[in-house]
């Protein structure tokens, strides 16, 4: 898969970690930076990846923040995105087989590297479900176009 990844000041080393690791596992990744740890400003990574992944130069996006709560908010202005916040293993599965999520973050201040490291894989290795779970998802793109 091709994927998109991006991050802030709070997460350059586990951004870096991250992306050999999904290289190992055979991944194309495309970062979209920051790859410095100057003091930055989380939406601009967020829109970055989230274009990205709605514009379809990446399959999916990863995101990491202190939280991962700014940087998902940010990419989730992008009409077309769902990116999810997970901290587990479980979750990251979940919102991909549930919600199809095409981004999913997390916290570099919140979650260590193995963990980290669970959570990609598990959403990687995970499927959309499709059926009642397609038609909630049709849903929040009515949400989207009435709100535009
Ligand atoms: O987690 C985050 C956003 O949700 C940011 O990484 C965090 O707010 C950055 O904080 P600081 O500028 O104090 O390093």
């Amino acid at each position: 898969m091709k994927i998109a990844i991006a991050n802030d000041h709070a997460a350059v080393e586990m951004k870096n970690e991250i992306m050999a690791y999904l290289k190992e596992l055979g991944h194309e990744v495309i970062n979209y930076g920051t790859d410095t740890n100057e003091s930055c400003n989380y939406p601009e990574f967020g829109e970055r990846v989230g274009r990205a992944v709605v514009d379809g130069e990446a399959d999916c996006g990863v995101l990491i923040c202190g939280t991962g709560v700014g940087i998902s908010i940010a990419a989730n202005k992008v009409n077309g995105v769902r990116a999810a916040v997970c901290s587990d293993a479980t979750t990251a599965h979940l919102v991909k087989e549930h919600n199809n999520a095409n981004i999913i973050a997390f916290g570099a201040r919140i979650v260590g590297l193995e963990t980290a490291k669970d959570i990609v894989k598990s959403y990687l290795d995970a499927e959309f479900m499709g059926g009642r779970h397609q038609t909630r998802i049709d849903m929040i793109h009515e949400i989207e176009k009435r709100n535009k």
